[in-house]
């Protein structure tokens, strides 16, 4: 299911890096990177180690700066250039248009498993136990047995905390749903319930972009990939 307004378009976008602690030396990593995500398909960055790929998400997600360039975000209610937008707008547009499975799960210390799922649906205003009774839901799919749920998620496997942080990014239904490696750390049956809850969402129209080193998730989830090193400086080091 796609649409012709993307939900995502990225235009022109320049990154170089300043290292202020080595004497300011400077590493330009993007050039003119153009893409677009619509509603209902899986766009994949695509590239070797290095290429930018995380980088790409932290910009879209307006958690690293863009240099020069646009990430137009349009979703409901949301339009926004998350290149050029305030960090108000940037806390709006994540809230009503767009989630972050990050490679690695940060939460709040002694916050239990359940409540940390839960709380996307808590803060969109969806009643506290209807959104325990989904992030239940989400959990068991997941694999995550209930003993674990009324603990912190701290001393859980790097598996473990992986599920968790995909329950926590799938729980709310948002338009957009930025991915870094959602499947790093688990098991081929693990694997395969992310790759469904990845095809859920696409067939319900939320416009996907993520990173997916494991090839098989990605031709089983990827509409098109996006070539970043076609975007790359050919040296890194700008004057
Ligand atoms: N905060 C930062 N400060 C300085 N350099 C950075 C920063 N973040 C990333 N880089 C540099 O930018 C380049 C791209 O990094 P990025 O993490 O985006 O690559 P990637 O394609 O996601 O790699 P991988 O597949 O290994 O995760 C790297 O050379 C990295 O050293």
């Amino acid at each position: 299911m796609t649409t012709d307004q993307p939900t995502l378009a990225v235009s022109g976008l320049d990154k170089t890096f300043t290292m202020h602690l080595q004497g300011g030396q400077r590493l330009a990593v993007l050039r003119g990177l153009d893409f677009d995500v619509s509603p209902g398909e899986c766009v994949v960055l695509g590239g070797a180690s290095g290429a930018g790929k995380s980088s790409i998400l932290k910009m879209v997600y307006g958690n690293y700066a863009v240099d020069r360039g646009s990430v137009l975000l349009r979703a409901g209610n949301i339009d926004v250039d998350i290149a050029t937008a305030n960090p108000r707008e940037i806390l709006t547009a994540r809230r009503h248009a767009m989630g972050y499975v990050s490679q690695f799960l940060r939460c709040v210390p002694r916050v239990p498993a359940l409540e940390v799922v839960a709380e996307p649906l808590i803060a969109r205003g969806v009643d506290a136990t209807e959104a325990g009774e989904r992030a239940a839901e989400l959990l068991s799919r997941l694999g995550i047995p209930d003993r674990l749920w009324g603990l912190p998620p701290a001393t859980f496997s790097g598996g473990e905390q992986q599920r968790v942080n995909v329950a926590h990014g799938f729980i709310a239904d948002l338009p957009m749903l930025l991915l870094d490696e959602p499947t790093a750390s688990l098991d081929a049956r693990n694997r395969r319930v992310v790759v469904e809850l990845i095809a859920e969402k696409i067939e319900a129209g939320t416009a996907m972009l993520g990173i997916f080193h494991d090839a098989e998730v990605r031709e089983a989830v990827a509409d098109h990939v996006v070539p970043v090193e076609d975007f790359t400086p050919m040296s890194k080091v700008a004057a």
